[in-house]
């Protein structure tokens, strides 16, 4: 199993913002790792905490979506997870929305891997996903290439919570890797999701997890999502 971690820079194209300084977290796919704290609004975790504790609705994810892989890689078990759509997320915490179409685009596109643009559909767009204690995130690959994920909470060790990937087993069988996220509230992630297979393991501490996905797609290709994802996490 490969671990390798090499240490690549990464230059925002905006001018005139300081530099953040990128970690590439593995070799298997596209993954870097950047140090927001400095670069959120005063009070943006209290903003998070509270705006998912008002709005969350909870699904309970099992295995059925196209892009699941929990039949794969986990177990059959279903699990709550709390999420709030990107509607709520747009309206309450503009700051978000902004960094979001802006800022994380930039960055999305320094990657090399290709133009983006962020998602027409405002319910995808941005979502703050809740995992409360006892919970996880089941196995599964994502639609859009790449994912800008905000961590809300820390998940120091021993308390769970760490997100993992590996290679998608439907489209990459013969390779064996694993690579685990401990989350750090205020640092960010930005990964192409869609070969690598990821889930969240089981929330050990007494207090929620707490991420902000935010989804960005191909310049000019618009929103691709398979027709059940919308169903499955959203319930309609
Ligand atoms: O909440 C997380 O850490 C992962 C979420 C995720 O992979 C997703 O929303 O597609
Ligand atoms: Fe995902």
């Amino acid at each position: 199993m490969s671990t390798a971690s090499p240490r690549t820079e990464h230059r925002p194209t905006s001018a005139g913002r300081p530099h953040v300084s990128a970690e590439r977290l593995h070799t298997g796919f596209p993954i870097v790792r950047l140090d927001y704290r400095g670069r959120l609004p005063a009070g943006w975790q209290r903003q998070v905490v509270d705006c998912a504790e008002t709005y969350r609705e909870w699904s309970l994810l099992g295995g059925e979506s196209v892009t699941s892989r929990q039949r794969q890689l986990g177990s059959a078990a279903s699990c709550p997870v709390g999420v709030v759509t990107g509607k709520v997320v747009g309206a309450e915490l503009s700051w978000l929305d902004a960094l979001y179409r802006e800022e994380l685009l930039d960055l999305a596109n320094g990657l090399g891997l290709g133009t983006f643009e962020p998602s027409a559909d405002e319910r995808s767009a941005i979502n703050v996903n809740v995992l409360p204690p006892g919970s996880e995130y089941e196995w599964h690959v994502d639609s859009n290439p790449v994912t800008a994920l905000l961590f809300g909470t820390d998940q120091p060790a021993g308390t769970g919570g760490e997100l993992v990937f590996r290679p998608d087993p439907v489209t990459r069988p013969t390779e064996d890797w694993e690579l685990a996220v401990v989350p750090r509230a205020g640092d960010l992630l930005l990964f192409d999701g869609r070969e690598a297979a990821h889930s969240v393991r089981p929330v050990r501490g007494a207090t929620e997890r707490l991420t902000v996905p935010m989804n960005f797609y191909f310049a000019g290709a618009g929103v691709t999502r398979p027709d059940d994802l919308d169903r499955y996490l959203y319930g309609e």
